[in-house]
Formats: structure tokens, sequence, C-alpha cells
């Protein structure tokens, strides 16, 4: 398994550090390192810190914020950025942009696991500007144009 640098920037989060719930699991669960219990209105949207920094460094990674789905399944709390993009040499505090999207208040409780940090493989682009494309089967059919959608 590889590494990755972690600085702790509230020490509540020093004994509580993400981990894998299960051998197979891809998401770190990410806690709101709050001090007191925070209610989120129905629409609202709220920036919610997690105590924590990571310095992924190498560019062909990066790191997700993704919702949790019992949390955004039975709750309505999802992102308010709906997926959140840690760059690889992003270094300030990981936060989590909270919006209920249901419509009953959530009291969010502090140190709750709130979202889960995924770490994925992704690839630069050199942009190579051209006139033609080779052909392709598709071309530029989308939006259900192979059927229903
Ligand atoms: O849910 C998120 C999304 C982003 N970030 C941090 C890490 C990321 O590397 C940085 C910038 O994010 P992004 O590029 O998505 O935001 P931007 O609005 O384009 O800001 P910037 O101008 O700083 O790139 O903010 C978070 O902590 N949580
Ligand atoms: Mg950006």
């Amino acid at each position: 398994m590889q590494s990755l640098q972690v600085k702790i920037l509230d020490e509540r989060m020093r004994s509580q550090l993400p981990a894998y719930g299960t051998p197979g699991s891809a998401g770190l669960d990410l806690r709101a390192c709050i001090d007191q219990t925070i209610d989120i209105a129905p629409g609202q949207t709220v920036l919610i810190p997690t105590g924590l920094a990571i310095y992924v460094e190498d560019p062909r990674y990066a790191a997700f914020i993704l919702p949790r789905s019992g949390l955004g399944h039975k709750h309505g709390i999802v992102l308010g950025n709906l997926v959140g993009l840690i760059d690889s040499d992003y270094q300030g505090q990981l936060m989590v942009s909270t919006w209920n999207r249901g419509d009953t208040a959530f009291k969010l409780e502090p140190m709750e696991r709130l979202a889960q940090l995924v770490v994925m493989p992704v690839q630069q682009v050199e942009l190579k500007v051209v006139e033609k494309f080779t052909e392709s089967s598709r071309g530029a059919g989308g939006f259900g144009s192979t059927g229903r959608s």
C-alpha cells in the first residue's frame, strides 16, 4: 500500500485518523472537526473543517471527497460542490462543503464521519490542437443518441 503524507491540524484527530473500514474499502472517512453540534437547515451549505491536511505530492494522483451513501440517501447530506477535488499540490486543510439537500434539518455532531476521501490516479495532458479528429463510430452523438436516456 502506498503512503500519504498527513498533517494533524486538530489534536482530536490524532487518535482517530481516517482508516479503511474493511480490507476492500476505497474511501477513508473524514470527520467533522467541529466544537459543537451544527444545525444544517434544509437547503443550507456549510463549510466543515476536517482537522487534517494531506499532501499528495505526486501529480499522477489526486484525492476526491465524495459523500457517504448513508448520509446522502437517508438524510440528504451531500456535498455543495458535488465532488471535492484535492489537487496533488494542495497543502491546506481538507474542507467538506456540506449541503443539506433534504427537507429536514440535520444535526451534525462533532467528530461525526461526514464524507470520504478516495485517492485515485489521474492523467495530466498536453492539449494538442487539431482541425479534424480521426473518425469514430460515435462521432458527435451524445445525450441519448443511442436510444432512450
Ligand atoms: O471539497 C473540497 C474541494 C477543494 N478543496 C481544496 C483542495 C483543492 O486542491 C483546493 C482547490 O479546489 P478547486 O480547484 O476545486 O477549487 P477552485 O475554486 O478552482 O479554487 P482554486 O482557485 O484555489 O483552484 O481546495 C477542499 O479542501 N475541499
Ligand atoms: Mg481550481
